[in-house]
């Protein structure tokens, strides 16, 4: 698999580039916003587009290989990681961003092997930022080498945080009882870029020194894990255990100090987890 692994990385940059020329464009075009799981959870006909492209491609060059995409997922595909070589696809990470022109949009592309993500790719299509990653091989921006921010104190930390997709009135209150834990540390500051996979980026480029979520889902976060871990950082679950990308909870850090702050600042909720949730709504 060593050797296929980079055939795999190859693909994955092109067919991502390609998935981003798309969205671009269509950001000069009227866009037909859709609703999913609630009426902020949005969708665009390039949402579906995009993801058809990437499987499509994909499939052509690796017939026997397996997908999770969001798109697909909400049409009713199964969303269950194997041990089999899997792509975890989100064809627009930042769809709300994406409706409003808000600038931050990337396509995410994770490949796993024996439920391991083995290959992260995110293209931040307006910014033309390609960061990939393999695992045991570093993490990379346009090719330059990405190392996490080395600060250990957590006051003088910058931490991305989102506000998701829920807007049930309990949820919404423990994401902003998390948010003012945080910013009460007290921290620099506390920021929200749009997209999970963009934040991951932001933490492996050493821009912000955590990122934390609960409700986001596996193909918000299988590429951007891989970069942040490969830039040197931590992936863990929200309570400071192993992260498990299909329990929708993630806290990317640049280093334990830094996260065992934030872990004790975090209110815990379990949203049902990806494999178990029926995702067509
Ligand atoms: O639906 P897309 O693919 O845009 O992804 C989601 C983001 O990545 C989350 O972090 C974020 O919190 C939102 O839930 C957002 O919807
Ligand atoms: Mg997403
Ligand atoms: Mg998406």
């Amino acid at each position: 698999m060593a050797d296929s692994l980079q055939t795999v990385m190859d693909y994955a940059v092109a067919v991502a580039r390609k998935a981003g020329e798309v969205v671009q464009t269509a950001l000069a075009g009227d866009r037909k916003v859709m609703t999913k799981s609630s009426a902020v959870d949005l969708v665009t006909q390039t949402d579906q587009k995009v993801e058809k492209l990437i499987i499509q491609s994909v499939k052509e060059k690796f017939p026997t290989h397996r997908f999770i995409g969001e798109e697909s997922v909400a049409a009713g595909e199964a969303c269950e990681l194997t041990n089999e070589p899997t792509w975890i696809i989100d064809p627009i990470d930042g769809t709300t961003n994406f409706v409003h022109s808000f600038p931050f949009v990337a396509v995410s592309i994770g490949f796993s092997v024996n439920k391991q993500v083995e290959v992260g790719v995110v293209y931040s299509c307006l910014e033309d930022k390609m960061f990939t990653a393999r695992r045991g091989r570093g993490a990379f921006c346009n090719g330059e080498p990405l190392q996490v921010s080395e600060q250990t104190d957590v006051h003088q930390s910058i931490i991305a945080t989102e506000f998701g997709s829920n807007r049930d009135p309990e949820v919404v209150d423990k994401i902003f009882c998390s948010m003012k834990n945080v910013l009460k540390l007290p921290v620099h500051g506390v920021r929200s870029a749009g997209t999970a996979a963009i934040n991951m980026c932001l933490v492996a480029s050493g821009c912000v020194e955590a990122y934390y979520e609960i409700g986001m889902h596996v193909w918000d976060i299988a590429a951007g894990s891989l970069i942040v871990s490969e830039a040197g950082g931590l992936v863990l679950d929200v309570d400071g255990g192993q992260v498990d990308l299909m329990s929708r909870r993630v806290l990317a850090a640049n280093n334990r100090s830094i996260a065992e702050k934030i872990v004790k600042e975090i209110v815990l909720f379990r949203p049902p987890r990806d494999d178990a949730l029926d995702h067509k709504q």
